[in-house]
């Protein structure tokens, strides 16, 4: 049994993860943790009658609980503490949260390495979004011109998505230097070609309706290649979150992607 804690335990994913986890056989949940907190938010969280409570405090809940992961789905601008938090109580962090900057990484796998405590991130727990990650990379040596188009609900925080700018870094890995567009091109409205990733476009729709979808397409002559994802219910995380959860702690310093954990 692995014991699990849930921080951002009353958030969209929080909720889905505290039902996952209690579902999954080989994990034990044990705590959950969420700024709101609040008896609603434990029972809007779905919380089984097994003596798990929202609490507010992620440090007071790591020192009683001592889980041996903490999953975290939070926000951008807390995540970073929440993860160092809970390597310096040596409990593994299993992070789905996005917004973690290249330096914070590094950080973390520094914190990782200096209190052998393994910690895992991946921008994107779907399957499906995993294989458009690794089906781009493939597809990017022959086909190098590509721009990203991801579409989320209208409450995502962060732009671009944590899978478009992990797709474009699977990418950059294998493309040859390219200069995409014409050299002349102005933009009239700024933004209208979005952001630049290494001389890759991403673009970013925001509108309700959505759950979290991408396409990666690309161009050649005479031809356009598109692979796209959709997650259409958040259900489709868990599998990935469970899997993260249950190999954590067998896995040493920082690893990022769920890639890591499947086998190609
Ligand atoms: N890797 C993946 O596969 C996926 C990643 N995500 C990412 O996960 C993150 C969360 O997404 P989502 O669930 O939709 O967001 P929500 O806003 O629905 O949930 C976040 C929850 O965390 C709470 N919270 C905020 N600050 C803290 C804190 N310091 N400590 C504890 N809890 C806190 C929020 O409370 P309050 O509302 O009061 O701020 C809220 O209840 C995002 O970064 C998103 O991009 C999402 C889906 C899949
Ligand atoms: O905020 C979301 O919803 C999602 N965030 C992650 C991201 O930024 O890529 C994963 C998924 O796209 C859903």
């Amino acid at each position: 049994m692995v014991t699990v804690l849930v921080n951002g335990a009353c958030g969209r994913m929080g909720r889905a993860v505290l039902k996952a986890v209690q579902e999954a056989e080989d994990l034990q949940l044990v705590g959950a943790v969420d700024i709101t907190g609040g008896a609603d938010c434990g029972e809007l969280a779905g919380l089984k009658a097994n003596g798990v409570k929202v609490e507010t405090d992620l440090q007071a809940a790591l020192d009683r609980m001592k889980p041996e992961v903490m999953i975290d789905f939070t926000r951008p601008d807390v995540v970073f503490h929440n993860v160092t938090t809970a390597l310096k109580a040596k409990v593994s962090p299993v992070v789905g949260t996005t917004g973690l900057s290249d330096e914070q990484k590094a950080e973390i796998k520094k914190l990782a390495e200096e209190n052998d405590t393994p910690a895992f991130i991946a921008p994107n727990f779907a399957i499906g979004a995993v294989l458009m990650m690794v089906m781009a990379k493939q597809a990017a040596k022959y086909m190098p011109e590509v721009e990203i188009i991801e579409l989320h609900h209208d409450n995502k925080l962060d732009a671009p998505s944590g899978t478009a700018v992990q797709t474009a870094a699977m990418i950059a890995e294998v493309r040859a230097e390219h200069k995409q567009g014409h050299p002349d091109e102005k933009e009239k409205l700024t933004g209208a070609r979005g952001a630049d990733y290494e001389g890759m476009h991403i673009h970013s729709v925001r509108l309700p309706g959505y759950v979290a979808h991408q396409e990666v397409i690309f161009g050649g002559l005479g031809q356009t290649l598109t692979i796209r994802h959709d997650s259409l219910n958040r259900e489709s995380f868990m599998p990935g979150v469970v899997l993260a959860a249950q190999k954590v702690r067998g896995l040493k310093g920082l690893t990022v992607g769920l890639d890591k954990l499947l086998e190609f």
